[in-house]
């Protein structure tokens, strides 16, 4: 897979460098490119940002540079088309589903933005060439999209063969398919059995593989009552299709 990410701030990037997302360009699985928007900028104070039009307080991200760094990145003439994704509190929510469905794309582009946004049009001209998706992590709003684009790569870095070593798994993700579908992750232990007089609850030790399952979502559906009930009412509501509630 190809990800590109333009932005005033591609240094917010460098954890890109390390750990997982490291690895796997290490790895060849993974081919991640950094570009400065400013390099788009060609005043002499490499201006990216102007006044809203209609009044309101902070900047606009202008569109002639995000323009020239997108065609940049991926030309109209040029091989392949990447999908665009815009960090926005506005979009739509990043869930498992969607790091699921970006993992099977060759190439993604993200677009971080800073100030109060991009001018609109960039996203509307964008849409003529490539498939755009503005995406939110959450409901809160940050000082740029760099972050966000960080949750998304990691997400779906850790999706793509290869990635992952055989220690870690994807297939027990909590909103993976599956009997613990749309529920929350149960507590986990390790060594020693006993610690500062705390015991490991003893069916974890019972071998008893049967007992352990069951005893795992029983914990997953205590812990989404308590902290997610809004994920019980899809499991109880039928919208989650009967054959995910069987399995
Ligand atoms: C077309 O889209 C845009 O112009 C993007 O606009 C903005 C405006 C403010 C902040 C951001 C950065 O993203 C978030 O704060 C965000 C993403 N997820 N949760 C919070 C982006």
């Amino acid at each position: 897979m190809r990800i590109d990410v333009v932005s005033i701030f591609p240094e917010y990037l460098a954890p890109l460098d390390v750990s997982l997302v490291g690895k796997a360009r290490a790895k060849g699985l993974l081919d991640v490119r950094l570009h400065q928007l400013r390099d788009q900028a060609h005043d002499v104070h490499r201006t990216v940002d102007d006044t809203p039009y209609g009044g309101g307080p902070g900047m606009v991200m202008k569109p002639e540079p995000w323009a020239a760094a997108l065609e940049a990145v991926a030309p109209p003439d040029g091989e392949g088309v990447p999908r665009l994704i815009v960090p926005t509190p506005s979009g739509r929510p990043f869930t498992q589903e969607l790091a699921v469905e970006l993992a099977s794309e060759p190439w993604l582009l993200f677009a971080p933005a800073r100030y109060e946004g991009i001018d609109r049009r960039v996203i509307e001209d964008a849409a003529t060439r490539m498939r755009v998706d503005e995406v939110s992590i959450g409901d809160y709003v940050l000082a740029g999209g760099e972050v966000a684009v960080l949750v998304m790569v990691e997400a779906v870095a850790r999706l793509l063969p290869g990635v992952l070593g055989n220690a870690e798994s994807v297939r027990d993700d909590s909103f993976a398919p599956g009997a613990m579908a749309n529920l929350l992750e149960g507590p986990v232990y390790t060594k020693p059995a006993e610690w500062r007089g705390r015991e490991v609850p003893p069916v974890l030790l019972s071998g008893n593989h049967g007992a352990i399952a069951r005893w795992r979502r029983d914990q997953a559906l205590r812990r989404t009552a308590e902290n997610r009930p809004d994920l019980l009412e899809r499991l109880t509501s039928g919208d989650v299709d009967k054959h995910d509630r069987a399995a």
